[in-house]
């Protein structure tokens, strides 16, 4: 546990959650990373849309005991640093002890991950190896992270206008609460025209008129380029809380 990162008095819930578990993860995932090859990893992703990866990726509990910590975390009055001047609700999970935890899920999970379908980022020229195939070079490098959770309810922020991300490859895991309604996404094709590998093919994203809707389950993960363009649509019923890691090979500014 990055325990210097929170006050000393602070009883966590579950103090589990500080450190990674393979138990978090979803084990039909766990087995494609094990495997590690693009196969593995296509058959256990959904392609809502092109460059839009959806998948299960955080097991059920986890995300209620996650939900539950943070609550808690509020509730002790822990002073939480909000992710950005979108969200007025959530909070920076590096900053709040859960550091270690998201170093371990960005290394096991989101690069591995992003390495074999994004093989190339429009800040990139494509690589030599990249055209030779797939998943052959030493990677993207995505080596920072920033990770926070968003909230919406009735009572808060109700939706998020469009944007594009200040991250390389961004992941969005939803995490709950049971029973919401409305606030998908809808992205909108990449900000810049840029070129991007993806699995077997080379794709040119570039400025798109139409939208494509992309709905939240609890435990699944989207990934997607920062660069894409996207919006959450209004909250119509309950609270979702979702998990954002913005990943970029070079630092923030
Ligand atoms: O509400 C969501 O699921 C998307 C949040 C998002 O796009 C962001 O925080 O950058
Ligand atoms: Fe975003």
């Amino acid at each position: 546990m990055d325990s210097q990162q929170l006050p000393r008095h602070y009883t966590p819930l579950h103090p589990d959650l500080y450190t990674y578990h393979e138990e978090f993860i979803e084990p039909r995932l766990l087995e494609a990373l094990r495997e590690g090859t693009q196969d593995a990893i296509l058959s256990v992703m959904d392609t809502p849309l092109f460059g839009v990866f959806k998948f299960a990726c955080l097991r059920r509990d986890f995300c209620d005991r996650l939900i539950q910590e943070l609550d808690h975390l509020e509730r002790s009055g822990v002073e939480m640093a909000r992710p950005n001047s979108m969200n007025r609700y959530g909070a920076i999970l590096d900053t709040c002890g859960f550091k270690s935890l998201m170093d371990e899920i960005c290394a096991r999970i989101i690069s591995p991950i992003a390495d074999i379908l994004f093989s190339s980022l429009p800040s990139q020229a494509p690589s030599r190896e990249a055209e030779d195939g797939v998943g052959k070079g030493k990677g993207l490098g995505l080596r920072y992270h920033h990770a926070f959770t968003v909230r919406y309810s009735p009572t808060q922020d109700k939706k998020l206008d469009k944007h594009v991300d200040n991250a390389d490859i961004t992941l969005n895991v939803c995490l709950g609460r049971e029973g919401f309604k409305g606030g998908h996404l809808l992205f909108q094709g990449c900000k810049d025209s840029a070129v991007v590998r993806l699995p077997k093919q080379l794709h040119r994203y570039a400025a798109e008129e139409q939208e494509h809707r992309v709905d939240h389950e609890i435990g699944t993960a989207l990934i997607h380029l920062g660069s894409h363009i996207h919006q959450a649509v209004k909250l119509e019923e309950g609270e979702r809380i979702n998990l954002i890691v913005w990943s970029k090979t070079l630092p923030f500014e």
